[in-house]
């Protein structure tokens, strides 16, 4: 499919994301291009929201196009966040975090009494495979790489709140396995692994049909 079909699919998920939000509800908005388009719509809804958002980039926008953006400090607990993915695997399991904003997104997911992930049609996967985006802390950076063994530094590339980004470049049969290794890492700040239980609701635009998928979450 071309690219416009893809910006299409995401506007269209994004939309029917953007009609899950009620009136005086406080909104996670996550990051990405599959993000960028809720921001305008939710805000053309003209609903009394307060938001928090997952990175600048994403603030900026919601701003922008006039939603009310506080710090998360001030907003800890949400009503629903909405946010894009890298993979979705049966589970469902996400891969998050190209975009470099896994840490914030998964807290504030967490935060979430809803966690509404919205895709295009080719999201969905039959299994995930690596990368897997770290953020990894500083000190120690060296240490830690050795201690991983299969993971690669995005050259220079920081997250929103100045850790490093790398990459888990290797192979794993068992997601909950490689995730429980990666929380279990003092030098591994976040990792773009999303376990089933964080996630409420997957939408998923294939040209003009939504699917609308709800999970029960503990
Ligand atoms: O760090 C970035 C986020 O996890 C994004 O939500 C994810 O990478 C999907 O991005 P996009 O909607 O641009 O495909």
């Amino acid at each position: 499919m071309s690219v416009t079909t893809s910006e299409a699919e995401k506007h269209a998920a994004a939309t029917y994301a953007a009609g899950l939000v009620e009136d005086g509800m406080r909104v996670g908005l996550g990051t990405g291009s599959t993000v960028a388009p809720l921001i305008p719509v939710l805000a053309a809804r003209g609903l009394n929201l307060r938001c928090v958002a997952t990175s600048v980039a994403t603030a900026e926008a919601a701003v922008a196009a006039g939603l009310v953006v506080e710090s998360f400090d001030a907003l800890p607990e949400l009503d629903i966040a909405i946010d894009g993915a890298d993979q979705i695997a049966p589970g469902p399991w996400l891969i998050k975090g190209g975009g470099r904003a896994h840490t914030r997104e998964k807290l504030v997911a967490v935060a979430a009494a809803r966690f509404v992930v919205i895709a295009s049609h080719e999201k969905p996967v039959p299994r995930l495979t690596p990368p897997v985006p770290l953020e990894l802390l500083a000190f120690g950076l060296e240490s830690t790489l050795m201690r991983l063994g299969q993971a690669t530094v995005r050259g220079g590339v920081l997250s929103p709140d100045g850790g490093i980004i790398a990459d888990w470049t290797g192979a794993f049969d068992d997601p909950a396995e490689l995730a429980r290794r990666l929380d279990a890492d003092p030098g591994v700040v976040g990792h773009g692994l999303f376990e089933p239980g964080l996630v409420s609701d997957v939408v998923v635009a294939t040209g003009a049909d939504v699917e609308h998928t709800r999970f029960a979450r503990p």
